[in-house]
């Protein structure tokens, strides 16, 4: 498949972003000389170069979880059982894509019965089968794991068709609990949807799926999706998956989402930036219809699929990100509208970094946001209630409340992290507390992760579990939703759905807790972020200034520390990463294929230069933080090219008659680039009213939002040599064509099924060569340069009006000899298999029809003759 790609000759950022894939694969599939398994191997050659799988036990997630009581003690074997099986593919038909029904069918019609015959497992019945709880069929689990896909001869064909289809963005490898979070946010086509932790992007995916869902073709939905992730590598990534969308509507941001700028304008910082605005902004704030908060966390819900966590897992990697999980929610909320909701998920099966986020958040807001009840929403998918009681673990020892921690951990250990929530003053200053001696430390040992815990003093909480009081929430933690991986064959997710009543409260840390944060050397950073965590109408959000702050680097340093903590299974898409390496292989080359040399253009949307991509010091080092400071203080991201709106007038007017494209579709205001001098602008971008808006309000309070990728490529300037000679010096990109078609007059040509395939084949056709003789005329009578051939459906003859969301068109240049395409090679492939594939089905069902007609007129003929 995809032979005659180019690969990767991009550069820079092709190699940086393979350099990551690549560092993250080996994260899973690396055995670490450490890994005391790796000894056991029995090949004879000492186990240098043997390879197994991972050992998929480790005692303390057992001890840990059984105490937790996650499943009863009865199905727990079953439960262990199905988490050391590998994960079953599962994948989701782009609702957007043009040729979702045909995908959609194939897999009903084709592969539904033609792949039944490699079905081995007796447990499952079938070899794929649709989501049930999916709306429309339109997400899949099969029941082949990846290696099986790939070994398999007999699964070759689906496999190749499971890679095409991904590599053109009409399919998602998404692991099936993955796809829920975004149904429950019930999000509508003009929602402004905010995805806080968004990549590697398969959520966003979802959510501009469904904001784009019943937009006519030349038309955008008023909505938007702006979706945040704090690592500026994963951006790419989510920038390269959503790029397959086409879309408009997407801005994609690089912050820590705790501190998501609020972006409120008042007069004083209207046109504070100094770039662009001349009007007041349409909205004075950025508040989000809907919020998702799928946020970083221990990822032990996806141990099939990363196998490699198994050996990682520890107590610490929950505790410490809990922390950091309640201010995203908080953060969240607060940038919610009233009556918005909000998702807070994770994929970790962990109540200190689930049901206690949310209890803490809830306990945070009063009664100004409340927790769904879902239930009877998405009926078909099996879940579980959230737990009401748990206990923390801490350094081998259980505490079921927070009073029983001890003193010297509770800059660790948070009241919050605790069903009750309470903090305890400490009256008795721990008098108790011990050093552990060599008489108690095996009776610690057997139940601890960590070596350090063997000579650390602790209270007198080192009871038997068991024996315990248990704290209970007081919070309907049973609306939250547990997917367990037995349940339906999967992995583990935890979905909670938050919706927001009134304002929150201004939010004070309670004295007596402050007090004891300080006392307790608890860091003043945590502290104040914990206070700013507030409704940005009572004036609290941090405005460009602050987050600039002392305070915010501070902070900042602190949560990269925590995230460090979980050092890979981050969010455990370790598989997304190593399928979208291979992608990333392929990313670049848009124009392979064409034989002409248009400036080819640069899959990389991200507009980070490729410097600014290696994590900086200041990660480590808060010294050097004042850089980030620096950064912003200039009203701009230094190193991420700045948003402009492109205001041209001369190339705008020339784009506009050279295509002569009709004054309803709106340009003015809608186009920007990244770059500041317009005689050298490369790309052109189109937004949508609504991103126009927010960009507006960006502009007007200083530039708060970091911005890395915004609208979609419309035009791409020529600088071939054959290019320059063309009247106009944009072309069209293949991402911008499908919402400028309805609007071309001029450039555009309509032609028959034969000549089109025949133009996917061959690239390149003499205008003496096509079939047919008047079409192959009216090329050559066009004006050099870009132009757009449009498919005519059967014999009709298509005009523009009759543009829908079928019709099928590609980009060309109008070279002096010839017609050539402007479609990269593996789309070409994709378009020819596509018409076969309908062509096929055209065929039978005329045949069908042929038959039909036959059979009346023989009965009618019969019924003559009688
Ligand atoms: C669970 S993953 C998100 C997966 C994503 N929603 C998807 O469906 O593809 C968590 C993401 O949070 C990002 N992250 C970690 N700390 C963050 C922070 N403080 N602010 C924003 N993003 C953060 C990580 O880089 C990671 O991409």
């Amino acid at each position: 498949m995809g032979g005659g790609r180019g690969r990767g000759g991009k550069g820079g950022r092709s190699r940086t972003q393979r350099r990551h894939f690549r560092q993250d694969r080996e994260n899973v599939w690396k055995r670490p000389k450490s890994d005391p398994s790796s000894e056991n191997t029995n090949n004879g050659d000492g186990g240098k170069h043997a390879w197994e799988p991972f050992a998929t036990q480790n005692p303390a997630f057992n001890e840990y979880y059984k105490e937790q009581g996650i499943v009863s003690p009865e199905e727990w074997d079953v439960f262990m059982g199905v988490l050391r099986k590998p994960l079953p593919a599962a994948f989701r038909i782009n609702a957007s894509s043009q040729f979702y029904m045909d995908i959609r069918t194939q897999l009903e019609n084709d592969f539904m019965k033609s792949l039944q015959a490699e079905v081995s497992d007796g447990d499952e019945l079938e070899a794929i089968r649709p989501l049930p709880w999916y709306p429309e069929n339109l997400a899949w689990h099969s029941n082949f794991s990846r290696m099986q896909l790939r070994k398999n001869q007999n699964l070759e064909r689906f496999h190749e068709f499971l890679k095409l289809e991904n590599e053109i963005g009409n399919i998602t490898r998404q692991e099936a609990v993955s796809m829920v979070p975004p149904l429950f946010l019930d999000v509508c086509a003009d929602h402004f949807v905010l995805d806080m932790c968004a990549a590697p992007g398969s959520k966003t995916f979802q959510l501009l799926e469904i904001i784009h869902r019943s937009t006519k073709p030349g038309h955008l939905p008023h909505g938007l999706v702006v979706a945040n992730d704090l690592d500026v590598q994963r951006c790419n990534l989510l920038i390269h998956q959503t790029k397959r969308m086409c879309t408009a509507n997407l801005i994609v941001t690089n912050h820590e989402a705790q501190h998501f700028p609020g972006c409120r304008s008042n007069k004083n910082n209207l046109n504070a930036s100094g770039v662009g605005v001349e009007a007041e902004p349409n909205i004075s704030q950025l508040l989000f219809d809907r919020v998702l908060c799928d946020v970083p966390c221990s990822g032990d819900g996806t141990l099939r699929k990363a196998p490699d966590i198994w050996r990682k897992w520890n107590v610490g990697l929950g505790n410490g990100v809990h922390s950091l999980q309640v201010q995203i929610a908080m953060r969240g909320l607060s940038l919610l509208k009233v009556g918005g909701r909000m998702v807070y998920s994770t994929c970790s099966m962990n109540p200190i970094e689930n049901e206690a986020v949310i209890a803490e958040i809830l306990r945070k807001c009063g009664g100004s946001v409340e927790l769904l009840d879902v239930s009877s929403e998405l009926p078909q998918l099996v879940r579980r209630p959230g737990l009401k009681k748990w206990k923390v673990r801490d350094k081998g020892v259980w505490s079921p409340s927070f009073k029983d921690v001890s003193k010297y951990r509770k800059t660790m250990i948070l009241p919050s992290m605790f069903p009750s929530g309470r903090n305890y003053v400490d009256t008795a200053d721990n008098n108790h507390s011990m050093e552990l001696g060599e008489e108690c430390k095996d009776n610690v040992d057997e139940n601890c992760e960590e070596s350090e815990v063997t000579l650390l003093p602790t209270g007198d909480s080192r009871v038997p579990a068991e024996e315990l009081d248990e704290e209970v929430s007081e919070f309907p933690l049973e609306r939250c939703m547990r997917i367990m991986p037995h349940d339906q064959n999967g992995g583990a997710f935890f979905i909670a759905v938050v919706h927001k009543l009134s304002s929150l409260p201004a939010l004070q840390e309670k004295p007596n807790s402050l007090l004891e944060n300080l006392c307790s050397g608890k860091s003043e950073a945590l502290v104040r972020l914990q206070d700013e965590v507030t409704e940005d109408k009572n004036g609290s959000e941090i405005n460009p200034k602050d987050s600039t702050d002392e305070k915010f680097l501070e902070a900042a340093s602190e949560a990269d520390l925590i995230d460090n903590d979980l050092d890979g299974p981050k969010d455990g898409t370790d598989e997304k990463f190593s399928e979208a390496a291979s992608e990333a292989d392929l990313i670049d080359n848009d124009l392979d294929g064409a034989a002409l040399g248009p400036e080819s253009s640069s899959a990389f949307e991200g507009h980070i230069p490729e410097v600014d991509q290696v994590p900086d010091d200041r990660e480590t080092d808060p010294k050097k933080a004042g850089v980030k400071r620096k950064k912003q203080m200039q009203g701009r991201w230094k190193g991420v090219d700045p948003v402009v709106f492109f205001k041209d007038d001369a190339i705008i007017n020339s784009i506009k008659t050279f295509y002569g494209i009709k004054e309803s579709f709106p340009l003015c205001g809608h186009l920007v680039t990244r770059n500041l001098d317009t005689n050298h602008v490369k790309r052109i971008y189109y937004i949508s009213k609504s991103v126009k808006d927010v960009l507006e309000l960006n502009l007007s309070v200083g530039q708060q939002l970091k911005i890395t990728s915004i609208g979609l490529k419309m035009f791409e300037r020529q600088t071939s040599r054959e290019g320059s000679l063309a009247p106009c010096s944009f072309r069209i990109s293949s991402e911008g064509l499908p919402l400028i078609l309805p609007y071309i007059t001029k450039q555009i040509l309509y032609t028959s099924l034969v000549d089109f395939k025949h133009l996917l084949q061959y690239k390149s056709i003499k205008y003496a060569d096509f079939v047919d003789a008047e079409f192959g005329n009216k090329a050559s009578e066009l004006m050099p340069g870009c132009c757009v051939v449009v498919l005519r459906k059967g014999d009709a003859s298509l005009d523009h009006s009759k543009v829908d969301e079928s019709t099928i068109a590609i980009g060309c240049w109008k070279g002096r000899a010839s017609l050539t395409v402007m479609v990269t090679a593996i789309d070409c492939q994709e378009l020819l298999e596509r018409l076969v594939v309908r062509m096929e089905s055209e065929e039978r069902s005329l045949v069908k029809e042929e038959k039909t007609s036959n059979l009346v007129v023989d009965e009618v003929g019969d019924m003559n003759v009688d």
